[in-house]
């Protein structure tokens, strides 16, 4: 017969080392407040929507910096003089291109399948080319982290040509990481605003802390593994509707809507029943995402230059009504909220927007990894077991289906 956990069996045994044994603490759902890593790179003010990276407001850097000067200070914690930015921009244009073996195994992708899906499968292919075990030197990690940020962004367009039955466009060393992207994405080169646009838009999207990708990647790099699988973990992550896949989500919520007297009723019907309105609420943020309060301004810049956005009005009628009915539980806009507005100005694809955040979030997964290495312990939590005991093994013909399939609680 099994009996249940009993209160001195809960917690798995450690071997009480004065460097294991742990003081007792309470359990926190999605570890809500529990800190999981000391970290320099970036800080947080969820309550007075205050966003830094390596000390400087986002705002700031979104003023004044470009996405790889942004990315230099991420992973290498300061602002790279001149002839450091120019030698790190002139060697991830050097890596740009992908080996054609990857552009081939992308071919064979299903034309339906998900551009996350096909990032995350692509990310980990790079590992089949380069060393499979971290190195923490300082040249290995540099060498890693140009070849993944020059890498990623071709992949994502070379699946987009490639899904669309075309070659994958040959990136161009002319140009610089944004306007480059847009231009493998759309086969024209962008006008220079759109251009600077987008790079603001990864500046933004570049770091926040140790959200749940972050902390995937963490976790990963702690096994000291390579730095592939380190970033197609995070992708597989960021992918999820509740993290980055919101932004995709956001703009098919506004084609549910469809026009501005539905919103007050799609609101309420969501509110409910208890549904999630994707591009607002966070874990951390209790005001609106300061992100979120410069992405609109750079959605606005393009309208005011290239045409507003049919869904504009209605994204500022949602932030209306979600404000003030779920205000005072501090439900605001996030960084998913207005990101696809600006995208789709853009001629981004909606199943685009999360690999364009992936894009940049590399730039946050490899400063995180860098900053792993340098004080490595492995990522191994405690669980609190609530299972059974000394459960007896019952023979085939003696049992009976206990298991349900209509639920997932069993
Ligand atoms: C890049 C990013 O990852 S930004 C986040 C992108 N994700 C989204 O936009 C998806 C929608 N938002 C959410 O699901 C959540 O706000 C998250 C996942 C971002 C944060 O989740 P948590 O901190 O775990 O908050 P949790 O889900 O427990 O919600 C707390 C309360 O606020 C409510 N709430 C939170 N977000 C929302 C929302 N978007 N719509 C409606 N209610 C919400 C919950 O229903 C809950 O209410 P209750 O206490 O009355 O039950
Ligand atoms: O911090 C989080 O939980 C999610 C988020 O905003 C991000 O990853 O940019």
């Amino acid at each position: 017969m099994a009996t249940p956990a009993t209160s001195d069996r809960v917690n798995e045994s450690t071997g009480d080392s004065a460097k294991t044994a742990a003081p007792a603490c309470e359990f926190r759902p999605g570890l809500e407040g529990v800190p999981a890593t000391q970290s320099a790179i970036s800080y947080v003010d969820g309550k007075n929507g205050i966003l830094e990276y390596r000390g400087m407001a986002i705002e700031e850097l979104a003023r004044h910096s470009t996405f790889l000067e942004t990315t230099f200070l991420l992973i290498w914690g300061c602002l790279p003089t001149r002839e450091e930015l120019e030698e790190f921009e002139h060697d991830i244009r050097y890596h740009r291109r992908v080996k054609f073996r990857i552009r081939d195994m992308m071919k064979c992708f299903p034309e339906s399948g998900h551009p996350m899906d096909a990032l995350q499968a692509s990310a980990a292919a790079l590992g089949l080319f380069y060393s499979r075990r971290a190195l923490p030197n300082p040249a290995y990690i540099r060498q890693a982290a140009i070849r993944l940020l020059a890498k990623i962004p071709t992949m994502v367009a070379a699946f987009q040509s490639i899904r669309k039955g075309n070659d994958p466009i040959q990136p161009r060393d002319d140009l610089g990481y944004a306007a480059n992207f847009l231009y493998m994405l759309n086969e024209r080169e962008p006008d220079p605003l759109a251009a600077r646009v987008f790079d603001t838009c990864l500046i933004l999207h570049a770091e926040h802390t140790i959200n749940a990708s972050t902390f995937s990647a963490m976790v990963t790099a702690s096994t000291m593994t390579d730095p592939y699988a380190v970033v197609a973990s995070a992708v597989g992550t960021l992918a999820g509707p509740l993290h980055g896949g919101a932004n995709e989500e956001v703009i098919d919520m506004l084609e549910a809507i469809g026009s501005i007297e539905n919103v007050v009723p799609y609101i309420d019907r969501c509110i409910a029943e208890k549904q999630k309105i994707m591009g607002f609420g966070h874990r951390v943020y209790k005001v609106k995402d300061p992100r979120a309060t410069v992405l609109q301004s750079l959605a606005e810049e393009l309208f005011d230059n290239l045409g507003r956005d049919q869904y504009y009005d209605l994204a500022l009628e949602v932030e209306r009504v979600v404000s003030d009915r779920l205000g005072h539980k501090g439900i605001y806009p996030n960084v998913d909220f207005y990101s696809g507005l600006v995208y789709r100005r853009l001629g981004i694809p909606t199943d685009l927007f999360t690999p364009v955040f992936a894009i940049a979030r590399v730039a946050g997964w490899l400063a995180h990894w860098r900053e792993q290495l340098s004080t490595n312990r492995i990522f191994r939590p405690t669980q609190i077991y609530t299972g059974e005991h000394e459960a007896s093994y019952q023979p085939i013909e003696q049992r009976q289906s206990l298991v349900r399939f209509d639920t997932l609680a069993n």
